[in-house]
């Protein structure tokens, strides 16, 4: 009984389900701006199923990693569901290809052009773990790009929905959520630099180092900062939008400030490690901007 908990509990950490609900809320900034473009509630049956075939990729992405990972996990993250042995490596590769098939076959009924968009982000997610992640720099935009696909994915399944055409304003969000995904993959790097030095990816860290990468992360960061206040002026979005996209503001600065007072090395790379968490807070309030912001 305990091993089945034990299973049971580390497929569910493979799954990473606090990065599936974020991106089950972004897939809602796309699909609300159709809805609001063309005047209609917000939220209807079809979005369930635009968020479950999200979070079916998502998740499928993330298992597949995990199983790509486990030699650098192995060093850098012994506590990983596959290291620590709590999941066997080909449970999780079945698990994963599951997952993707089942995203896939959510969508059949949504018409070619979601099919398609859901297997060329499935196969760009595989494709990663499996090699584009060890380019560094290309892997990074890689993740941002599926990152920001949520946003675009959702919007379509609203306009195939209700037959009309894909805003372009589904544009800005998914701009906003690609350069702040960058930026955090690029602190990411500053936090895995030895592990990656070790296992040959040539991340922004590895390549220039790591007070190269910082000053990458902050130009990127800085950006999303800058054009934060855009959306608020476009008449697009209320005054939520703007108290959340304060809170985002604030996670950026505050982890740009921490990552600037690091004075060694090695102070860098623990500041690179709580950016993360911060960062990822900021996702979340990133996508609450975007979809509350419509009410
Ligand atoms: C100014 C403003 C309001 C900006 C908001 C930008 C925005 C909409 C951000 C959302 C980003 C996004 C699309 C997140 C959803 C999917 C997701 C969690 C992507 C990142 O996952 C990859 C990452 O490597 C996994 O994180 P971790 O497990 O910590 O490595
Ligand atoms: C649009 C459709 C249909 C699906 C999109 C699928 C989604 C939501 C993808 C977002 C999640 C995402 C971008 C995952 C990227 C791959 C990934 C697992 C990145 C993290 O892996 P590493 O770079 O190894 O870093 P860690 O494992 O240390 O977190
Ligand atoms: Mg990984």
């Amino acid at each position: 009984m305990a091993r089945v908990v034990r299973l049971l509990k580390g497929i569910a950490e493979l799954t990473r389900p606090h990065n599936l609900l974020v991106a089950a809320v972004t897939t809602l900034i796309g699909y609300g701006l159709v809805s609001k473009a063309y005047g209609y509630q917000l939220i209807e049956d079809t979005f369930a199923q635009a968020a479950l075939i999200v979070i079916l990729v998502a998740a499928a992405g993330y298992v597949i990693n995990d199983y790509y990972d486990i030699e650098t996990d192995r060093v850098a993250k012994p506590w990983r569901p596959l290291v620590s042995g709590a999941v066997q490596p080909n449970v999780a590769r079945i698990l994963a290809y599951i997952l993707f098939l089942s995203g896939i076959i959510a969508s059949t009924n949504l018409g070619p052009c979601v099919v398609v968009f859901v297997i060329v982000n499935a196969i760009l997610l595989h494709e990663y773990s499996r090699w584009v992640k060890k380019t560094g720099f290309i892997g990074n935009m890689v993740v941002a790009l599926n990152s920001a696909a949520t946003i675009i994915f959702g919007g379509l399944v609203r306009s195939v929905e209700l037959e009309v055409k894909v805003p372009y304003s589904v544009l800005l969000p998914a701009v906003y959520a690609f350069l702040f995904v960058l930026g955090r993959e690029v602190v990411k790097g500053i936090e895995d630099v030895e592990g990656d030095k070790r296992v040959g990816i040539s991340t922004v860290a590895v390549k220039c180092g790591v007070v190269c990468a910082r000053r990458v992360a902050a130009l990127l960061l800085g950006l999303v900062v800058a054009i934060s206040p855009l959306p608020a002026v476009t008449g697009l979005y209320n005054w939520l939008y703007v108290a959340f996209a304060a809170i985002v503001d604030v996670s950026i600065a505050v982890s740009l400030i921490n990552l600037y007072r690091a004075s060694s090395y090695h102070e860098l790379i623990v500041e690179a490690r709580r950016a993360r968490s911060l960062l990822k807070l900021g996702f979340l309030a990133g996508g609450v901007a975007f979809t509350a912001g419509l009410l």
